[in-house]
């Protein structure tokens, strides 16, 4: 298994430095050294890992400011992609002399100043250079790096000819904005002022001996200039030494009295907690609750990872008299005093349907974040549909069943869109999947992990959040009412099709882009393969199934505006009537002479609602 991230003391500590250089809030919430003891790894926003050794550090957009020490990165010896992408760092490049393993470096649109540097001509593994949109200066070094194929200085004021070995590089794509760079492929000839100085002397015959005496005495004087400077300027070093020597001195001191404080903190906190003293720790109940149990029950109780989602993990914990529930550890958070993010919650809670899984408590401390929920005994939906197909363990998951889902998730939905009680936010779920769905003991169905748009980082949610992507999310990466409707479409047709979305396929499932699939099927008339086979021989329910299909194809149109409103969709399935499965349609999944063709109970004008 592997170690926590950090867990090498020398890699937790460059990052504790470096987290002390930008000054950032979130990170200062997001890099948080409390190792829990619920088998898990502490939070570390960007930051990537392999055998507790950090393996990347993405910061990208993130608005970081300061300047990192040249020194910063000289502990991280497994480092192999460094991105701060667009911040505002300034400051000299550090040394990289000792990351022999990276691979992948964009420190572009920064305000990185001085010149490139020469630490980066060791790194034999280096695949991808990025500096563009800087400030660097002076030329550039003779790389020649075997496995380089990304290059770009644009935008920055280089000089100098441009190295042999990276002339292959297109102008345009990586030199761009450097005026004084020069030779190919720049259109800039480095001789180009030697010359015309030259041809000028000799059109001049008669005043050349005027001229080399004007050399001379230039020549001299450079000279005398030069060792003025000297001496100018190894007086000031000797200054800026005495006084770099005193900041030094001075800055060990900090450094000590940080590194103490961040010891004593961990330990305090872990302690704190564990002994479940901590005010502002505590383990808060929504309301009514008859459950109530203390954290260090929590704590106590053996846990089971259920897996790692886009916003944080899950584990399931039974405690106390056998009760189970989840426990999920939210990263990624927007930057939220306790105050903010209670008042959030208490909205989320707010939020009361029969098809929500309801929030149970909450746990807010700097370094930790968590939500409980009633542990849904049968599972997600998506396991549901998918899981074990093709094998004799398949248990169908037949039309009512599915049929209830339809409708479980859309009253849920109405119910957040309409949003009776707060009129003051809209609260679209933004994240509707079928790994959100849930179904209890007793197949209730239990929509999961709305309201997250209250809590979760807008930038991260516009990358994470939301798994099928309508197109108008694609732009302009906004959730909204419409945007779940269409989600929903997705989901409506997930569950017709069987079908995994490709979103959500896991490694090495290809999964299908289901709207753009379903709409072709229905031009090209080859509808018979629509519809799962685990429910397509419920013949007796065929009609309603075509009726949920074009509701699907409505949740799925492209422009928002022509999609339903979820009341408009509950009011429609509400008339689909339930028809029972019957008990001798059970085998019929496993039947081999169910062929596409043979059921083709589905002609596609029906479909495309010229009924
Ligand atoms: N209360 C619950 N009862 C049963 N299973 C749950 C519960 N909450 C979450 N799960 C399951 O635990 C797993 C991880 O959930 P999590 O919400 O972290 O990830 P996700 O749903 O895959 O992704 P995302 O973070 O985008 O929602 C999922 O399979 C989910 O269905």
């Amino acid at each position: 298994e592997e170690p926590p991230i950090g867990s090498q003391g020398e890699d937790r500590e460059a990052l504790l430095a470096l987290k002390s250089e930008f000054n950032n809030s979130f990170l200062d919430d997001n890099w948080t050294s409390l190792i829990w003891n619920m088998n898990n790894t502490p939070n570390w926003y960007g930051i990537q890992c392999l055998n507790g050794r950090v393996t990347g550090i993405l910061l990208e957009n993130m608005s970081l400011t300061g300047e990192i020490k040249a020194d910063a990165l000289v502990n991280l010896i497994e480092l192999s992609i460094l991105s701060f992408k667009n911040n505002s760092i300034s400051g000299n490049l550090m040394d990289f002399s000792k990351n022999q393993k990276l691979r992948e470096i964009d420190l572009s649109g920064n305000q990185f100043d001085g010149s490139i540097s020469t630490s980066l001509l060791s790194l034999n593994l280096l695949e991808s250079l990025q500096l563009q949109d800087n400030r660097l200066t002076g030329s550039i070094p003779d790389f020649h790096l075997p496995n380089l194929r990304k290059f770009n200085v644009s935008n920055n004021d280089l000089s100098g000819p441009i190295p042999n070995a990276l002339q292959s590089f297109n102008y345009n794509s990586s030199y761009e904005g450097n005026k004084d760079l020069c030779g190919p492929p720049s259109p800039t000839d480095c001789d180009s002022t030697n010359t015309e100085a030259s041809k000028a002397n000799n059109s001049n015959g008669s005043t050349s001996r005027f001229a080399a005496i004007l050399i001379v005495v230039d020549v001299v004087g450079l000279i005398v200039i030069f060792f003025l400077f000297i001496v100018y300027c190894k007086k000031s070093r000797r200054l800026k030494k005495q006084m770099e020597r005193l900041e030094r001195l001075n800055l060990v001191v900090k450094e000590e009295e940080k590194k103490d404080e961040t010891q004593i903190e961990i330990t305090e906190e872990r302690s704190r907690i564990i002994q479940g003293e901590q005010e502002k720790g505590k383990l808060t109940f929504m309301d009514d609750h008859e459950m109530q149990f203390e954290l260090a029950d929590l704590l106590k109780a053996s846990a089971d990872g259920l897996g790692k989602g886009n916003f944080g993990s899950c584990y399931k914990a039974v405690v106390n008299d056998g009760l189970a529930v989840v426990v999920k550890r939210l990263r990624d958070l927007k930057p939220l005093s306790s105050d903010e993010f209670v008042k959030q919650l208490i909205l989320i809670a707010d939020l009361k349907h029969p098809n929500l899984l309801p929030l149970l408590a909450y746990y807010y401390s700097n370094d930790e974040k968590l939500l409980m929920n009633r542990f849904a005994l049968n599972g997600n939906v998506y396991n549901r549909l998918h899981g074990g197909k093709g094998t004799k363990d398949r248990i169908p998951f037949r039309w009512s069943s599915r049929l209830a889902v339809a409708r479980g998730v859309a009253r849920a939905l109405e119910y957040l869109h309409l949003n009776h009680k707060s009129q003051t936010i809209v609260v679209p779920h933004g994240n509707l999947k079928s790994s959100n769905v849930l179904l209890d003991e007793n197949n209730m169905v239990l929509v999961s992990d709305y309201g997250f748009t209250l809590l979760v980082a807008p930038p991260l949610a516009a990358q994470r959040m939301t798994s099928y992507k309508s197109p108008e999310y694609q732009t302009y990466k906004k959730v909204s009412r419409k945007s779940d409707v269409w989600s929903y479409g997705c989901l409506l047709l997930e569950l017709l099709t069987g079908r995994i979305p490709i979103n959500s396929a896991p490694q090495g499932i290809n999964g299908v882009e289901l709207c753009s699939w379903v709409h072709r099927a229905v031009r090209e008339e080859w509808t018979a393969e629509i519809f799962d086979v685990e429910i397509s021989v419920q013949r007796v329910a065929n009609n309603g199934m075509v009726r949920l299909l074009q509701i699907a194809l409505k949740c799925c149109d492209k422009s928002p505006e022509k999609r339903p409103e979820m009341s408009e969709v509950v009011r429609e399935i509400d008339n689909i009537k339930v028809v029972a499965n019957s008990e001798d349609e059970e085998d019929f999944s496993m039947d081999p002479s169910l062929t596409d063709d043979s059921i083709s109970a589905t002609p596609s004008l029906v479909i495309s609602g010229e009924e």
